[in-house]
């Protein structure tokens, strides 16, 4: 007899079944459907034919993905993020210690390193890398995604950083927002395709050095020989199947060296481009001046305190893997945070709610990493046009209904 209980969050009038290949098993009002059977369920990790669907009902989870290498700031990517929704972002309640998802009132953001089909022993046994497919199972990794994105919770596997070894699942209920981080979160086709958006951090060989070693050698004690040997053993795989990721995201963030400053080595002055793809649905990129119209402007005046060397931001269309985008490019560092404002003023599509939220924002977390450059500003920017993104999808799917009724 096989057991098998399915949670929803869809609304009381919404129907789930569950078809395996003998039979359809339907269950309507009800949030908790528990039925049981006596087909043989095939394991978690083997081709399952049990199809879990549900109904739309009135609550509906958008899906957010954001592609980098470690020590790529996407935690600090995410805390931007979950701030602009409100609420603090917190493991789940009396859960495992060493888990790595972060659950708010309208977020939950899974680390897609807990689909590690092998664990540091294996990997090493194997020789592979964790960035290499073979040591991720993406069927998991698509089923997941989906049920949680069609509002069914799943048991989702953890992979444990301290020990280095698969921990027992946790419970992981579908949310409002459902940001998928990590190595590969648009490597799979499938998993790619439930996306609503998605985000690449692309941190130049250089700046990922200079990022490393601040953490790695300050926060963990690791060596110089060390930080470097591991980043020249990542890059193949990194090369291979982290990488090419950037050409299928709505909006790429890429962390160059400045160039205010001739042969600049010491990566403190960033040059950070926010690149935008157009034509996606629910997005429209943010411009500076004239949408569509090729503009440089160095904003160093009366209004805004630049000591050297200075702040240029560039704006204007181009092409990116044979797409369309927009690119809104800020070289150099901000002296003053709150005269950000004049700055903002200058900058339209950003789906504020009221004058001057990205400076209050960027005021907000003044201590995050990247506060005083692009890297931070954009992030900030790229959080308030998911809010944007999110509400535009609910209220579609709210709004739909009527539009049917009226035809
Ligand atoms: N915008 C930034 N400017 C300067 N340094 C940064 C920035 N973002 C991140 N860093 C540096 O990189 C380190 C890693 O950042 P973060 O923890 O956000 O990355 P991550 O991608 O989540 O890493 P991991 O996957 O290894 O957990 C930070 O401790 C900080 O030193
Ligand atoms: O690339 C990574 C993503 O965070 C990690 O290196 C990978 O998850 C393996 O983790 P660990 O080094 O803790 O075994």
């Amino acid at each position: 007899m096989a057991v098998c209980t399915v949670y929803t969050t869809r609304s009381l009038n919404s129907t789930c079944s569950i078809s395996t290949p003998s039979k359809t098993y339907l269950s309507s009002h009800q949030k908790q459907l528990v039925f049981s059977s006596t087909d043989k369920r095939t394991s978690r990790r083997g081709s399952s034919p049990w199809v879990i669907n549900c109904s739309a009902g009135d609550s509906q989870t958008v899906v957010i993905g954001l592609a980098a290498d470690s020590g790529c700031g996407k935690s600090t990517f995410m805390r931007r993020l979950t701030s602009v929704f409100g609420g603090a972002a917190e493991p789940p309640k009396g859960g495992n210690p060493d888990s790595n998802t972060l659950i708010s009132d309208m977020t939950t953001v899974i680390c897609l390193d807990d689909y590690h089909s092998l664990d540091r022993t294996g990997r090493k046994e194997k020789g592979v890398t964790a960035l290499d497919p073979r040591a991720n199972d993406f069927d998991l990794m698509y089923e997941q995604v989906k049920a949680l994105k069609s509002g069914i919770a799943v048991q989702k596997p953890i992979y444990n950083h301290v020990t280095g070894l698969l921990d027992p699942a946790e419970l992981i209920k579908p949310p409002k927002i459902l940001v998928i981080e990590g190595l590969h979160p648009m490597f799979d086709e499938r998993v790619r395709d439930l996306l609503d958006f998605s985000i690449y951090l692309d941190i130049s060989n250089e700046v990922k050095f200079a990022w490393k070693i601040q953490r790695d050698m300050a926060e963990r004690g690791h060596s110089l020989e060390s930080i470097k040997a591991s980043i020249e053993a990542r890059k193949p795989d990194f090369d291979a199947y982290i990488d090419p990721q950037k050409q299928y995201a709505d909006a790429v963030i890429e962390v160059l060296p400045t160039q205010l400053i001739p042969d600049d080595n010491e990566g403190k002055v960033l040059r950070v481009r926010l690149i935008m793809k157009e034509g996606v649905e629910h997005f429209s990129p943010v411009y500076l001046f004239d949408e569509g119209s090729t503009i440089s402007w160095i904003p160093c005046g009366r209004k805004l305190t630049c000591s050297y060397p200075g702040i240029k931001f560039s704006y204007g269309p181009d092409s990116y893997f044979g797409n369309e985008v927009s690119i809104l490019e800020m070289d150099g560092q901000f002296d003053r945070l709150d005269e950000l404002i004049y700055v903002e003023s200058h900058l339209s599509n950003l789906s504020t709610k009221f004058y001057g939220e990205v400076t209050q924002q960027m005021l907000k977390h003044a201590d995050f990493p990247g506060s005083n450059n692009g890297t931070g500003f954009f992030q900030t920017i790229v959080g308030l046009k998911i809010r944007d993104l999110y509400e535009q999808i609910t209220s579609t799917k709210t709004a739909a209904p009527l539009e049917a009724t009226k035809a």
